[in-house]
């Protein structure tokens, strides 16, 4: 029967029985989703049909992303390919500028379109540091060592799965001292000669040495490698094929596109390759999948972000997809901006905090670096961090036999830990670990385990393996 010989009736009784099936369907989604875990209040594969952020000026912090409609916790904003992953290694600098230019002209265009903390309005800010610091008789903003990209979570290696006894023991944190590479302020200016002052700074192991320098030992030979690019630009014209150690996602490799990308070659200066490092230093992330922090990569849309101490998004890295995420770890309001975290500065004070952030050449201004903030809850996250991290470090050194009494007391850091962090508004992967550390404890977590799953579907989504991993270990049922 066609739908026009229906009666009134029968149309009614049909939209009915419609509606009664699109209830049932909507139930039975909420409910498949608090399966996954009462915390996640939003599907996150689910596409979402308004865009939730647009990216205009931010004033003093350049461009930024704001949203353009209320957003849930969980939601997806950003899911994208990096333009090029590249692991840790000692030559950095040579290994960004070959896969800049393995890139397309296309995507080569748009790298450039990303601003340097030297193009930022964050210049003036940067150089007036360094012009206060000169005159200070200062050397210049902190030397931090080589080879990490800044933006992202300063951890060499969390494993956020580890579980120990009632104590959940991670490895000790990284330093992202002895991980980055200070980013030279005055350069990548886009000048063509590359002037003396603008030169990058050269670190020891990008020139001769594996070894880390000393994080707060200047390297003051303020030189441009030019052999070490040379040679790596020379085995870029000559090798057709992909180096090892330089990733390009979704590059296919087969030889139609390896036609396109010879014949898409650029041409490199040393201004370009100035320009196309500092690019990186200031937009690249490392890439967290939850378990290992060992590349990096630098995504289109997340370059826009902006930092706050107390960021609203998170950015993690899908090593199933080989996409980068970045996704809503609160509630966040049309109009809002959206900041992630480029430090990780939970239990640091704002100068600490801000001598770290220099690297980018801002000073931050968000509300946990307002003038007068009370600074006691940090401080206090500080302490209970390092009363922790002893205790795992004596776990780990096979102190298994932990006296009752110190496990109790470590129990209680954690729990005291876990609720001075979310009353600061840190909502991220490390309030996570913290809950996950409480593992086993159910009667004192409660919540808490549940919240510290809650946060991992948050910051990294249901389909990051991270989170598959703890579904299937059964954790999700238990929160
Ligand atoms: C990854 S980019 C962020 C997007 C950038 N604002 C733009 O216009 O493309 C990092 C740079 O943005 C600026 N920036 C980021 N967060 C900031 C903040 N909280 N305050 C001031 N400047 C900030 C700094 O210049 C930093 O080097």
């Amino acid at each position: 029967m066609l739908p026009s010989q229906l009666s009134d009736a029968q149309i009614e009784k049909k939209k009915k029985r419609r509606g009664g099936k699109k209830e049932q369907l909507k139930r039975q989604r909420r409910q498949e989703r608090e399966t996954l875990g009462d915390n996640m209040d939003h599907d996150d594969t689910e596409a979402v049909d308004e865009p939730a952020f647009e990216t205009r000026n931010a004033g003093a912090k350049g461009l930024g992303l704001f949203a353009t409609r209320s957003i849930e916790p969980g939601e997806r904003l950003i899911e994208e390919s990096p333009l090029f992953i590249l692991p840790k290694q000692d030559t950095m600098n040579a290994a960004i500028v070959e896969s800049f230019m393995r890139l397309r002209s296309e995507q080569r265009a748009a790298y450039l379109g990303l601003s340097s903390y030297t193009t930022c309005a964050a210049k003036t800010q940067a150089e007036a540091v360094e012009t206060s610091a000169a005159e200070d008789g200062a050397t210049s903003l902190p030397d931090v060592g080589d080879s990490g990209p800044p933006i992202g979570y300063p951890a060499e290696q969390v494993d956020r799965r580890i579980c120990a006894s009632d104590v959940q023991p991670l490895p000790s944190s990284f330093d992202i001292e002895s991980s980055c590479k200070s980013p030279n302020v005055a350069s990548g200016s886009g000048d063509p000669i590359l002037k003396e002052s603008d030169k990058l700074e050269l670190s020891k192991s990008e020139s001769t040495t594996t070894v880390l320098p000393a994080p707060q030992a200047r390297v003051d030979i303020p030189i441009w490698n030019v052999d070490d690019l040379k040679e790596a630009l020379q085995a870029t014209t000559n090798d057709s094929g992909t180096r090892s150690g330089v990733d390009r996602v979704g590059d296919t490799a087969d030889d139609g596109d390896q036609q396109d990308r010879d014949s898409d070659m650029c041409e490199i200066t040393e201004s370009l390759a100035a320009r196309v490092v500092n690019i990186w230093r200031t937009n690249s992330y490392m890439l967290d999948d939850g378990i290992t922090l060992d590349s990096a990569g630098v995504g289109l849309s997340a370059s826009r972000l902006n930092h706050s101490c107390v960021p609203n998004v998170y950015t993690a890295y899908n090593s199933t997809s080989g996409c980068m995420t970045v996704q809503a770890l609160k509630p966040i309001a049309a109009g809002d901006e959206l900041c992630t975290a480029y430090i990780n500065g939970a239990a640091k004070l704002r100068s600490e905090r801000h001598a770290q952030l220099s690297m980018w050449g801002f000073t931050c201004t968000c509300i946990a670096c307002a003038d007068g903030r009370d600074e006691s809850r940090r401080r206090n996250i500080k302490t209970l961090m390092a009363k922790v991290e002893g205790v795992k470090q004596q776990m780990l050194e096979g102190h298994a036999d932990l006296p009752v009494a110190q496990i109790e007391q470590t129990v209680g850091d954690l729990l005291d830990q876990a609720a001075l962090m979310s009353d600061e508004g840190l909502l991220g992967p490390d309030l996570a670990d913290v809950c996950c550390m409480l593992i086993g404890r159910r009667e004192e977590a409660g919540a808490l385990q549940s919240s510290g799953f809650g946060i991992l579907l948050r910051s990294y989504g249901i389909d990051n393996p991270i989170c598959i991993a703890a579904l299937q270990a059964g954790d999700l049922d238990e929160a």
